[in-house]
């Protein structure tokens, strides 16, 4: 597998996801703002609807679909791997000190448990009577959970040049892309085909991107939201390692508002085709300000970049990348339907092959105009899965798709 993606919509052949655990258990009306989830999920419900999601992708694409939780047990039977992981994971409760203790009592596939789920104090005294939590409360997190982490999408990306490992912006997803670095760079199926482009070497604190921000317009050109989640920095030097690298031509920078609504480029649009994109009413001609990377020169291996500021909307944009581009409004732009929808991320689809989507069923009135242009729309149970504020392409990461 060469991780690489040319496409949005290229037939899948395999696709990375994360079957919701523990860790959405962690979740209360309290803490749930603060973890970016609408509400508190049943996980049992969530649990279904996510193996219907996953069934469905196998029966109708065939494609191999890897579990995160098997990838990240294989790379924790190495020790000094799992060690450092649990280091990184304490560090936020300063209970790094715990963290040979911790390996000495859980086994590794509890360990494996402890980095989605998290840990509380209460938890660990079962294993250390004697823990000294300090002035930790017992319900305090020693390693915090990760609820997010069904939303694949957001820890890194695939792009044409190569693998943008992510930074994340907010405090209750940073661990999750450390996590997924950890698995690409030491899975023994992985490690060996992947062009790390992001962060840059020596970035100890890179600048945040999140993978929901980038979006394949073609083999040539990337469109990158700058965004709640997405810094201009990240944008630059991600930007530089994708034209330096030589697939990529054109990288695009978009300015999106700084909302939850808005929070990643693909709650804006999806791409489900070679000339078709899926978005909701006025968003594209909303997004006014934009800017373009290209290559200026290559000498003594240094890397110089030119950034034109564009005065042109998102839309005309998508009209020079996407030749004979068609556009489908969420709800079929009806007034009534569109925003309820995009809310409940009716823009977000995911596509296994042209024209071909899996979507949530709640999205009635935009599933429908999909199949009024001739898409295959399948689609999955929603009630829980969307409480997260994520759609079907946010809940899964495509490692590998047939070029067009
Ligand atoms: N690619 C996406 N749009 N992902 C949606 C992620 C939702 C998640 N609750 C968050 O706020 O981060």
């Amino acid at each position: 597998m060469n991780l690489r993606i040319n496409s949005e919509f290229g037939t899948l052949r395999a696709v990375l996801m994360h079957r919701p655990g523990k860790e959405i258990d962690r979740l209360t009306p309290y803490n749930k703002e603060f973890l970016l989830f609408e509400d508190v999920p049943y996980l049992e419900a969530l649990q279904k609807e996510h193996d219907a999601f996953s069934n469905l992708i196998k029966e109708s694409t065939g494609a191999q679909v890897y579990q995160l939780r098997e990838l990240l047990i294989r790379v924790l039977y190495d020790e000094d791997i799992l060690l450092k992981l649990v280091r990184e994971s304490l560090k936020k409760s300063g209970l790094v000190h715990l963290a040979e203790d911790i390996l000495e009592r859980f086994s590794t596939a509890e360990c494996a448990s402890i980095l989605t789920a998290g840990l509380k104090i209460h938890e660990l005294r079962k294993k250390i009577p004697n823990l000294n939590s300090g002035e930790l409360m017992e319900s305090a997190f020693a390693i915090s959970p990760c609820p997010n982490l069904y939303f694949q999408r957001d820890p890194m990306a695939l792009t044409p040049g190569g693998i943008i490992f992510s930074s994340m912006k907010m405090d209750g997803r940073q661990r999750e892309a450390d996590l997924l670095r950890t698995i690409f760079e030491n899975h023994a199926d992985f490690k060996d085909n992947v062009n790390r482009l992001y962060p840059i070497q020596g970035h100890d604190n890179p600048p945040s991107i999140e993978g929901g921000d980038i979006i394949v317009l073609s083999g040539k050109a990337v469109a990158i939201g700058n965004s709640e989640r997405t810094d201009e920095k990240a944008i630059y030097h991600a930007a530089k390692a994708m034209l330096a690298e030589g697939s990529v031509e054109r990288v695009y920078e978009v300015h999106l508002p700084h909302k939850r609504n808005y929070m990643h480029l693909d709650t804006v649009f999806t791409i489900l085709d070679e000339n078709l994109v899926l978005t909701y009413p006025d968003a594209l001609n909303s997004v006014l300000q934009t800017s373009r990377y290209t290559l200026k020169e290559i000498k003594d291996d240094k890397v110089h970049i030119k950034r034109e500021v564009l005065n042109e909307s998102l839309l005309t944009i998508l009209e020079r990348e996407i030749p004979h581009l068609e556009i489908l409004h969420t709800a079929d732009g009806n007034p009534d339907y569109s925003l309820r929808e995009q809310w409940f991320d009716g823009a977000n689809v995911f596509a296994i092959g042209p024209r071909r989507v899996i979507s949530y069923n709640r999205n009635i009135h935009t599933n429908r105009a999909l199949r009024q242009l001739g898409v295959d729309v399948l689609e999955i149970p929603s009630s829980e899965l969307s409480r997260g504020l994520g759609g079907p392409r946010c809940m899964t990461m495509p490692l590998s798709r047939s070029r067009v």
